[in-house]
């Protein structure tokens, strides 16, 4: 299997060398290597156990690579906790819906924008005034997102009681309250129908549009990948096997091999 390492882009957001993560004799990820400008669209792809989500996890700081590097700006992100790669700009949504279902549309927005909050609840209880200000300026904040992404009739719904579509827009929505520099979208479209997939390509090209984010998808709708990313990294066996624009991904030997080779 040949190994691709990409020429270094200028100014990255983020970028990653040499990855390596092992659990005991499996070789999770072997030496991967790959950079994502600002504002693009980047897309891992891979046959199941190829190490995608493996790239996530050592991303948010839930595992740590024992090797390699990963920085965002510069900044390394290896070794630090979850909470502080959050806090620096990484928001990730999840396969299995990350909402909390008692609470509102609006509920689970504001706490996505928690970390933001400078005002504590017992210095809000001293400084009533700054807490009101600052409560005022994040609800107009979550209520942009909430135009966004078109979820003004389910505002006030308790998120476990959304139709599967609309709560997947509003876990979307959740992230984007934490104003990431990054986000990692994992199987967005997942257990969707046809019209629920063109909605959530939709309103990720507005996402783009509209906030110029940084985004990283993991997905196994092909022709989503296809005609959403800018660029494309294809794994297998935790390895990076190719990577390039969608067109040229498409008709990679290595790539084709891969997939065909997992089917047969
Ligand atoms: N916590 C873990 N403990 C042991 N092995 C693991 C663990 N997490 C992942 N692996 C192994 O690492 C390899 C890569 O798994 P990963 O989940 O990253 O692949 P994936 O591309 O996301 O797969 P899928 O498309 O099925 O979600 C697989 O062989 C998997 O069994």
């Amino acid at each position: 299997m040949e190994r691709v390492t990409e020429p270094p882009a200028p100014n990255p957001l983020l970028e990653v060398r040499d990855l390596t993560l092992r659990f005991g004799g499996v070789t999770a990820l072997d030496g991967v290597g790959f950079a994502v400008r600002h504002g693009e669209l980047f897309a891992v792809i891979g046959p199941n156990g190829a190490g995608k989500t493996s790239i996530f996890n050592c991303l948010n700081g839930v595992y740590r690579p024992q090797q390699g590097t990963i920085t965002l700006d510069g900044r390394s992100l290896v070794g630090r906790a979850p909470a502080d790669i959050a806090a620096m700009g990484v928001a990730r949504t999840f396969q299995n819906l990350g909402l909390f279902g008692h609470l509102t549309l609006v509920e689970n927005l504001m706490l996505g924008r928690h970390h933001l909050m400078r005002t504590g609840f017992f210095a809000g209880m001293f400084w009533w005034g700054r807490a009101k200000r600052e409560e005022i300026t994040h609800r107009a904040a979550v209520e942009e997102i909430i135009e966004l992404l078109e979820l003004e009739p389910y505002r006030r719904m308790p998120a476990g009681l959304l139709p599967y579509g609309v709560a997947k827009r509003a876990e979307l929505g959740r992230a984007l309250a934490m104003e990431p520099r990054l986000l990692l979208l994992d199987e967005p479209v997942a257990g969707m129908n046809l019209e629920e997939t063109e909605d959530t390509a939709r309103y990720l090209l507005e996402v783009r549009r509209e906030l110029g984010l940084a985004m990283i998808l993991v997905e196994h709708d092909m022709s989503l990948v296809m005609d959403l990313a800018d660029r494309v990294l294809a794994l297998d066996f935790g390895v990076a096997i190719a990577t390039g624009e969608p067109s040229e991904i498409q008709h990679d030997p290595q790539v084709i091999e891969a997939y065909l080779g997992g089917a047969a």
